[in-house]
């Protein structure tokens, strides 16, 4: 008899999606290298979909999904997406067929959303989704680090700032999904609190 595909559905239950959120520069990225560093094959990045056109080197399927507004807007009203968002007059989204493509793969899949995709996922109980919020130790430090990567306009870094406020607030608050805030003081203690509760969830699975 021939083996059936496993299910998106058990694929997912399987493997519970983590939202990992916070503000710009709270350290999300430095974590999850370091968490993908250790475990090579356990997690993996959904590919997004976008509007904007693609960057020298970016190839479709791999930075993005590149699509037309039309196909984006398609996808959207028939609830192909998880979360969606707009920036700079371009759509960016999560489709659900991209984190049940990492499931599938036998990964948990990561996702690494702002606030208004937050809360777009927590309305979708049946993703099974689990919340995170890394937060830094206080805005102060937060500017400290943003000036100190040294990536950002001073206007970015302004911006920044102000949404780190919302962000915060928001986390703190009983709408908040978050079943875990991990504050990035240290990064050996704040990098060991995110591996637990991140390998936590495979176990109860
Ligand atoms: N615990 C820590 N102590 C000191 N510096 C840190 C700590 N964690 C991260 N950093 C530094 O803070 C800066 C911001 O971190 P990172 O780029 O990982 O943030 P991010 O949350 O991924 O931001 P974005 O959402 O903008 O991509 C980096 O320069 C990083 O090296």
């Amino acid at each position: 008899m021939p083996t059936a595909e496993p299910s998106a559905d058990a694929a997912l239950s399987a493997r519970r999606p983590i939202v990992i959120s916070g503000p710009s520069g709270a350290g999300k990225s430095t974590i999850l290298k370091r968490l993908f560093g250790e475990f090579p094959d356990k997690f993996g990045f959904s590919v997004s979909h976008t509007t904007r056109a693609p960057r020298p080197g970016e190839q479709d399927g791999r930075e993005y999904n590149f699509v037309a507004k039309e196909a984006f807007l398609t996808l959207k009203d028939a609830g192909g997406f998880v979360e969606t968002a707009q920036f700079g007059g371009n759509y960016y989204g999560t489709s659900v067929a991209a984190v049940e493509k990492v499931a599938k793969q036998g990964r948990i899949c990561i996702l690494d959303i702002e606030m208004e995709g937050v809360k777009q996922i927590a309305r979708l109980p049946h993703l099974r989704a689990r919340f995170l919020f890394l937060s830094p130790p206080s805005v102060e430090e937060l500017e400290r680090r943003l000036r100190s990567r040294a990536t950002d306009s001073e206007d970015a870094i302004t911006k920044r700032l102000a949404q780190a406020d919302v962000e915060m607030a928001f986390a703190k608050s009983g709408e908040a999904p978050h079943e875990k805030i991990v504050v990035n003081d240290d990064l050996e203690k704040a990098y060991a609190e995110v591996r637990t509760f991140i390998l936590e969830g495979e176990a109860e699975s």
